[in-house]
């Protein structure tokens, strides 16, 4: 099934990479841009080649269904476009993401929440076990989903003064599996722990003392240079081979949230829909 995700035949893929052939036949530099209703912007620079995928929910952009859909479709995309790059960041000025929207989770509807969760697997396994060099231009603040979404990328770049972190256990939400394998894919275990059992969100500079950031940057046009800058170190190395490498490193964690997804599912849902965490998410919206 994950095979069949990475090789499916394209459909606007042809119309982009006609747009972008045609561009460099006549010596252009074209930027293309695709919109998915939106939600999720997707930017091919045709210089060298990186994808932008750019969330764009105003005013925070909080995951709902409909957002991690249009994620999921850029994604396609950028996988499609034999991309030799791709910088996931956000339009909102000083926020890149506040993670659930919590009227996603506050008396959610079972069945919405189980497809929620589903495509929220299915943009971890596109994004954590895509081929291309992936980095995360971390433009402001971001708790939670974001968070996620950024670390499953090789490299972030953050703005100074933002928080980041997985803040769930705040909210008595207990942290899903692929939440767990993706930040324990960058810090220890025992960081990983420490991290998601206190609902920590770093501070910038503590976020790059423990690793979970690579670079702090000045605004966000620096975190994005950097993000290109770290894209750039792998102009000169075959993509095929790093790509297989990169798979193999992951490989096993998606092996196991792939057979079992269900069960993942069902946690979630259970974590959701537990008193606890419905009473945090009502004092969130003042009910
Ligand atoms: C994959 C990981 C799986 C599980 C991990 C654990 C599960 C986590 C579940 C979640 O993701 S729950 C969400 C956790 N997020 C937070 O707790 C962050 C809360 N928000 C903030 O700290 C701040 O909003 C901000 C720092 C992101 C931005 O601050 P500021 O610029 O001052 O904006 P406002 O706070 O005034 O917010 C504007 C507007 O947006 C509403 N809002 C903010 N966050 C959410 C949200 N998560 N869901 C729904 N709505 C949200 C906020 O209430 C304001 O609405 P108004 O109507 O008052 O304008």
């Amino acid at each position: 099934m994950l095979l069949r995700q990475f090789t499916r035949a394209p459909n606007n893929m042809n119309l982009i990479r006609r747009i972008a052939t045609n561009a460099i036949l006549k010596n252009q530099t074209v930027t293309t841009n695709i919109d998915y209703n939106q939600l999720v912007l997707v930017d091919v620079n045709d210089k060298n080649g990186y994808a932008t995928v750019t969330l764009n929910r105003p005013p925070v952009n909080s995951f709902n269904l409909e957002l991690m859909m249009a994620l999921s479709r850029a994604l396609d995309q950028v996988e499609r476009n034999n991309s030799r790059g791709m910088i996931l960041t956000s339009i909102i000025p000083n926020i890149f993401s506040t993670g659930f929207d919590i009227r996603e989770l506050y008396q959610a509807d079972e069945r919405r929440l189980r497809e929620f969760w589903s495509v929220l697997q299915d943009c971890w396994f596109k994004l954590y076990g895509s081929t291309y060099p992936t980095a995360a231009s971390i433009n402001g603040h971001n708790p939670a989903a974001g968070c996620f979404f950024a670390l499953c990328c090789e490299y972030r770049a953050m703005v100074r003064n933002s928080k980041l972190g997985i803040s769930g256990a705040r909210l008595g939400i207990s942290i899903p599996l692929p939440m767990i394998y993706t930040m324990r894919s960058v810090i220890s275990t025992r960081q990983t722990e420490l991290a998601l059992t206190t609902g920590t969100l770093f501070t910038s500079d503590d976020a790059l003392k423990v690793g979970l950031i690579d670079d702090i940057a000045t605004d966000r046009s620096d975190a994005f240079a950097k993000c290109e800058a770290f894209l750039d170190r792998f102009k000169d190395i075959p993509p095929v081979s790093r790509g297989y490498t990169k798979r193999s490193v992951r490989q096993k964690d998606m092996e196991e949230i792939a057979a079992n997804r269900q069960r993942d599912t069902d946690e979630f849902v259970r974590a959701v829909l537990n008193p606890e965490a419905q009473s945090s998410f009502a004092a969130f919206l003042g009910k």
